[in-house]
C-alpha cells in the first residue's frame, strides 16, 4: 500500500534517478538530488529540477528546506525560503507533479550543481486547516498556476 513517497518523473524514467534518502536513522529531511547539471550565474535564479514527484495522505504536505551547507558551501540559497509541495501537485496535468527546488547563486562566481548533487531535503508534515474551510478544486500546475 502506498502511504507516501517519492517516484521518478516519466520524462528521467532512464536517467539514473536516486530516490530520496535520509542520512541518518532520525534525520527528518530526505535529501534530494538535482536530476542535470546546471549552472547558475552570479545574482541567477533557476528552477533546479528534481526528476521527482511526491505522493502523500490528505492533510499532508512535503517541505523543501534549505541545506544548512548551501550558502557557505556551495553559493546557493533556496530562495523561496522553504517550498511548499501540495499532495494534488502529484501527477498534475501540467508536469505530472516534477519537483523543482528554486536557488539563487549568492557567490560572484558561476556555481555548477551537478547531476547527483544532494541540493535540497524534504520533510513530511500534516498541517491544519481552519473553520469554515471549504476549499475546492483541483491543482492543474505549479508556479503561479492558481492564477492568484
Ligand atoms: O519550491 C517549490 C515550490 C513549489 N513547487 C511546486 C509544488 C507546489 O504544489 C506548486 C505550487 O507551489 P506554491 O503554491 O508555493 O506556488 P504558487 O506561486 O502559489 O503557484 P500556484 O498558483 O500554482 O499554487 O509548485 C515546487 O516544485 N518547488
Ligand atoms: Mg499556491
Amino acid at each position: 500500500m502506498k502511504i507516501r513517497g517519492f517516484e521518478v518523473i516519466s520524462s528521467f524514467a532512464d536517467k539514473n534517478i536516486n530516490l530520496p534518502e535520509r542520512s541518518t536513522e532520525h534525520s527528518a529531511g530526505y535529501d534530494i538530488e538535482a536530476s542535470e547539471n546546471t549552472v547558475l550565474k552570479p545574482g541567477e535564479i533557476k528552477l533546479i529540477p528534481t526528476g521527482l514527484k511526491a505522493y502523500m495522505q490528505a492533510g499532508e504536505v512535503l517541505y523543501l528546506f534549505d541545506r544548512s551547507s548551501n550558502p557557505r558551501k556551495k553559493g546557493l540559497v533556496l530562495i523561496n525560503s522553504v517550498g511548499v509541495i501540495d499532495g494534488d501537485y502529484y501527477n498534475n496535468p501540467s508536469n505530472e507533479g516534477a519537483i523543482f527546488a528554486q536557488m539563487k547563486n549568492i557567490s560572484d562566481e558561476d556555481v555548477l550543481v551537478e547531476k547527483g548533487e544532494r541540493v535540497v531535503q524534504g520533510v513530511f508534515m500534516p498541517f491544519l486547516v481552519a473553520d469554515g474551510d471549504n476549499a475546492q478544486g483541483e491543482r492543474t500546475g505549479g508556479f503561479g498556476s492558481t492564477g492568484k
